[in-house]
């Protein structure tokens, strides 16, 4: 199965998903300077409701917080998408030590880790059908920063894989930086099945948490119960070409 050792990552991915060397895969390095201000881009109307959080789950690839999404109550609209999209779950992506960890990059420069809500286009019947669709999934990237006094963001104990646990009413929105001035582009899952079908809109603001929170993370496992323990880091893939994509910005 995929991941992201040296036998079975981010090089190898195009051996079982073909379309990791497609058109519109993510992520990508964003050029402020190459990026196009479009005064038609809306700001991102974001409305979450923590009743609808259910639980945490680590996947072995990252730990997702998973939502109910059999109704609007947690949503995003306008922005640089039409219709309604509905919060699915929300994951991290992180490295091994500070200076690497985020999979989209700001001119070259890395983040400790990277955020990303995952919504689907209500559209469709259910988030796996809107994932074979080309304006199916639209994913919001909020980039991680270490502040070293930071309060912790949430708190995650470690988990194996396969391990889920409840994690009621935690509220999304306490993970969105005060500013959401954003940058836009077509892309892609950026895990396999690596799927062209997400709208991403990727923050320019950073949220800062503490290195104690870092340090959480790189404490999960990707391995089961019972194996050999295998910290989880470094979990991202890197920038892909951008094949004559434009990215717009909502600010000038
Ligand atoms: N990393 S991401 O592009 O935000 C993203 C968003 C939603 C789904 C995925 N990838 C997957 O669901 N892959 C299926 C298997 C991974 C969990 O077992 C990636
Ligand atoms: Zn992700």
């Amino acid at each position: 199965a995929w991941g992201y050792a040296a036998n079975n990552g981010p090089d190898k991915w195009c051996d079982n998903f073909p379309i990791a060397n497609g058109p519109r895969q993510s992520p990508i390095d964003i050029l402020p300077g190459a990026a196009s201000y479009d005064s038609g881009l809306k700001p991102l109307n974001l409305k979450y409701d923590p009743a609808t959080c259910l639980d945490i789950l680590n996947n072995g690839h990252s730990f997702q917080v998973s939502f109910s999404d059999d109704n609007d109550s947690s949503s995003l609209k306008d922005g640089p998408i039409s219709g309604t999209y509905r919060l699915k779950q929300f994951h991290f992506h992180w490295g091994a030590s500070d200076d690497k960890g985020s999979e989209h990059t700001v001119a070259g420069t890395k983040y400790p880790a990277e955020l990303h809500l995952v919504h689907w286009n209500t559209k469709y019947a259910s988030f796996g059908e809107a994932a074979s669709q080309p304006d199916g999934l639209a994913v919001v990237g909020v980039f991680l920063k270490v502040n070293l006094n930071q309060q912790q963001v949430a708190h995650f104990s470690y988990h194996f894989q396969g391990k889920q646990t409840t994690f009621p009413n935690f509220d999304p929105a306490t993970l969105l930086p005060g500013c959401l001035d954003y940058w836009t582009y077509d892309g892609s899952l950026t895990t396999p099945p690596l799927l062209e079908s997400v709208t991403w809109i990727v923050c320019k603001e950073p949220i800062s948490v503490s290195s104690e929170q870092m340090g959480k993370f790189r404490s999960l496992l990707f391995s089961a119960e019972g194996e050999s323990e295998c910290c989880m880091m470094d979990n991202y893939r890197p920038p892909q070409p951008l094949k004559g994509r434009a990215v717009r910005a909502s600010f000038q």
